[in-house]
């Protein structure tokens, strides 16, 4: 069967004016991110708007590490362009809508084409630089600026990319950019921000350009909710290339549900990104805090404290997860009983927001892999659950046993080993094998004190207090802080795994 660009007699009259169009477009956003999310969420929203001809830029995508080039690649064949299916419950309503996306104006390898991600420098219609990389890639890590040669991080990248726009536009106040971070991090802008001024001190770039950085550019909070669930199972997927008359390995899925709020002036930004005005559920706010902690400690908590412990129990799913009597169970009494508890807002209205979450979860017609969230798991329970359970033990004086449990789950589901290159492995409560993915350097780390365990004949409790020491991993001295806790663990995680104590 032919890919999708090979079929454009299957696309509607609109879509594939819109994408005939979207090469003539100037370059307006940059996007470090060709993941399931942004395509998913940002990217279609461009779309809607482009569909109502209020917006008319386009976007040039590019991957934001070296080994995410495959994916850019497939993206790049098939013309930028690739299938969003929105399905769920809308007000009750059951919905399923069927969208060939095109929004991209180059698709490119930036570390094959440095010279093309710089040349973005000198665009005067770029306006806004919008990214998802994970926890783990919003973040700071020292490198080496050498000529001709890209950038590995994200914020490097871009670090580098306005110091070339400072120069060629010397340092000219309209020509800053504004940045959207989409990364699930509290204060993702100030992060970003913090990152490119880091950058700049390694780099000597003069006082001048991080004025310019600070002044002229604008690093915004941003908050995202879209459960987009990217690739469906072969089953589902095969079926619909039937229907449709093409294959595109770039379709994704989504739920219906979506929610963008992002810490500016809405009355100027809706000027450069008008997506209130497409009738998007995007809210210009004043202060973030109340929309980041409610989803983030709630919905993304809930997922975080699932799924290293649905693996573990060979679920693929989170609608199976929650639909199983005791972890769905574990899942809402933790949430409920020690995560809300603790969140400095309307207890009732969050109660609520759990309970609507739940039904998300629970939608028939998404299939949320857990193998997708588990991904970074370690930094993901890092910035969400963790200074929960620190929090909750100081205020409260006792132990929050759901998170506790989720604490083992977590390590349980690290107890790896190096398969390949790059490749760890882990194995379920039956046996059953898993890949996990995470930073690599990390992962070796804990793989070496997992192999003292399983090889060397360490104690699990001596293993525990090895991995709690572990202040790169956890921010936290924890074998010092928490003494108790690599007890507690060991004893959950030999519980686990059905070894009696003597
Ligand atoms: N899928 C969703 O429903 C959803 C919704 C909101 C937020 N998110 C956030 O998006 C992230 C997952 O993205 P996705 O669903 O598009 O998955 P994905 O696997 O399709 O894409 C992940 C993207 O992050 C990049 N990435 C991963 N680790 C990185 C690292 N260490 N450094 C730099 N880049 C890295 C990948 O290269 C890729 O571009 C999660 O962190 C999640 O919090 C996802
Ligand atoms: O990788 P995470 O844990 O940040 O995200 C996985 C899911 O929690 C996430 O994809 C949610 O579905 C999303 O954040 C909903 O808005």
């Amino acid at each position: 069967m032919s890919t999708i660009h090979l079929r454009k007699d299957k696309w509607t009259e609109q879509q594939k004016q819109l994408h005939e169009q979207v090469s003539q477009l100037p370059i307006k956003i940059l996007q470090i991110g060709e993941g399931n999310f942004l395509r998913g969420f940002f990217d279609w929203m461009i779309y809607e708007s482009r569909k109502q001809g209020i917006y008319d830029g386009a976007i040039a995508v590019t991957q934001p590490r070296l080994h995410g080039k495959p994916k850019i690649e497939a993206l790049a064949k098939q013309e930028g362009a690739y299938t969003l299916v929105t399905r769920g419950l809308d007000q009750g309503k059951q919905v399923e809508q069927k969208e060939v996306i095109s929004v991209f104006g180059a698709v490119f390898d930036p570390y094959e084409y440095w010279e093309q991600f710089l040349a973005l420098a000198r665009n005067e219609s770029l306006r806004i630089v919008v990214s998802n990389t994970t926890e783990a890639g919003l973040v700071y890590r020292e490198e080496q600026l050498q000529e001709g040669v890209a950038i590995q991080s994200f914020p490097g990248k871009l670090t580098k990319l306005l110091y070339e726009r400072y120069q060629i536009f010397n340092g000219a106040a309209d020509k800053g950019l504004i940045c959207l971070p989409c990364e699930l991090l509290e204060r993702n802008g100030d992060t970003l921000k913090t990152c490119v001024l880091k950058y700049s001190d390694d780099w000597g770039y003069p006082e001048a350009f991080k004025t310019w950085v600070v002044e002229h550019n604008q690093f915004l909070n941003t908050l995202v909710d879209r459960i987009v669930t990217g690739y469906p199972d072969e089953a589902q997927a095969n079926a619909w290339f039937e229907e449709w008359g093409y294959e595109d390995t770039q379709l994704t899925t989504a739920e219906p549900y979506h929610l963008w709020a992002i810490e500016a002036d809405g009355s100027q930004m809706e000027k450069i990104l008008p997506l209130q005005q497409a009738g998007l559920n995007v809210h210009w706010v004043d202060d973030l805090v109340p929309f980041q902690l409610r989803k983030v400690r709630i919905l993304n908590g809930a997922h975080t404290l699932m799924t290293p412990l649905a693996i573990l129990h060979d679920k693929e799913h989170v609608r199976e997860t929650m639909e199983d009597e005791r972890i769905g169970a574990f899942v809402r009494q933790t949430v409920e009983q020690e995560i809300i508890p603790v969140m400095p807002m309307d207890k009732q209205a969050l109660q609520q927001y759990a309970q609507d979450v739940y039904e998300r979860f629970l939608n028939p017609f998404i299939r949320h892999r857990l193998a997708d969230i588990a991904m970074n798991s370690l930094s993901k329970f890092t910035t969400r659950l963790l200074p929960n359970y620190l929090y909750y033990m100081e205020q409260q004086q006792s132990i929050p046993s759901g998170l506790l449990q989720a604490f083992a789950g977590l390590i349980r589901y690290y107890k790896v080993s190096q398969a390949e290159a790059g490749q760890f492995v882990g194995k379920t409560l039956s046996g059953v094998t898993y890949t996990v993915r995470d930073d690599e350097a990390l992962l070796q780390e804990v793989a070496a004190i997992w192999k003292q365990h399983e090889q060397a004949g360490q104690s699990l409790v001596d293993t525990m207090t090895e991995l709690l020491g572990k202040t790169n991993i956890w921010g936290h001295q924890l074998a010092e802080k928490s003494p108790e806790l690599a007890q507690q663990l060991a004893d959950i995680i030999e519980e686990m795994e059905g070894v009696s104590h003597e």
